[in-house]
């Protein structure tokens, strides 16, 4: 099993587990206590967590953590336009994994609305998201192995707007060539503007496919999470078993 770290820019931390459960364990820590911290100062704190398979063990260790749930935001990174009784409703998994317990109580802000595509539920889940304190104190990213990192694919027409720098919007409608299912995303600017920033990724798959990204650090038109890969980032890695 190959256990060798990337070679990072500097400002970015690198953290790594034996198993994805430690991974998770690890992680969840990571984020309650920067939600800890932050609820001494002010009266909530966010997080935005990521969809797909991997966070799942996060979920699960996130929702055993003591916290002040009712004063905790949770939104999500990106959504896929699907009703959430579907199996790859991101929003579904949030729930079904994170809302359970003490964390039941946290308030949900999902990025989805009943109405047939994503452009139609723009305005109103941008309306629901205008109620949070912004900056988000945390976003957990995933990443693809084409380098995409939350809804922000590289071959997505919207893929330029989305990336602006100072766009001012929060959120961008993506519909990736490649996948069936058009997507709503946080913007660029949403994520990097973040209070922490971390990217959550595990197997050898995922660190060769960071490896690569870390290779062209400006062409991020051809992967998206290399806008990303900046001093401030934490990254979490961890074997695929
Ligand atoms: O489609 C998506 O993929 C990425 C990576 O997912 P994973 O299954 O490889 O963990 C994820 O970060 C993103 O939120 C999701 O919508």
């Amino acid at each position: 099993m190959k256990m060798f770290k990337p070679l990072l820019p500097d400002g970015v931390f690198w953290y790594r587990a034996a198993t994805p459960a430690d991974l998770a364990r690890k992680l969840a820590e990571q984020i309650a206590l920067i939600l800890r911290q932050r609820l001494e100062v002010a009266p909530r704190a966010s997080v935005a967590l990521s969809g797909g398979s991997t966070p799942i063990l996060l979920f699960k260790a996130l929702t055993q953590q003591v916290l002040d749930w009712q004063r905790i935001d949770v939104v999500q990174v990106d959504e896929r336009w699907v009703d959430p009784s579907h199996p790859d409703s991101n929003s579904a998994q949030i729930r079904a994994h994170l809302l359970q317990g003490g964390a039941a109580v946290a308030r949900f802000h999902p990025l989805y609305e009943n109405v047939a595509s994503p452009s139609a539920g723009l305005g109103a889940v941008g309306q629901r998201l205008e109620s949070l304190n912004w900056p988000l104190d945390v976003v957990v990213l995933g990443m693809g192995n084409d380098g995409h990192t939350a809804s922000l694919f590289p071959d997505a027409p919207e893929l330029v707007t989305a990336m602006a720098e100072h766009n001012g919007r929060k959120l961008a409608v993506i519909t990736p060539p490649q996948h069936a299912q058009a997507r709503i995303t946080l913007t660029r600017s949403a994520i990097a503007g973040a209070r922490n920033c971390i990217l959550h990724i595990q197997g050898d798959d995922k660190l060769a496919t960071l490896s690569k990204a870390l290779t062209e650090p400006d062409n991020w038109a051809q992967m998206p999470i290399r806008a990303f890969l900046r001093s401030g980032l934490h990254i979490f890695w961890s074997p695929a078993k």
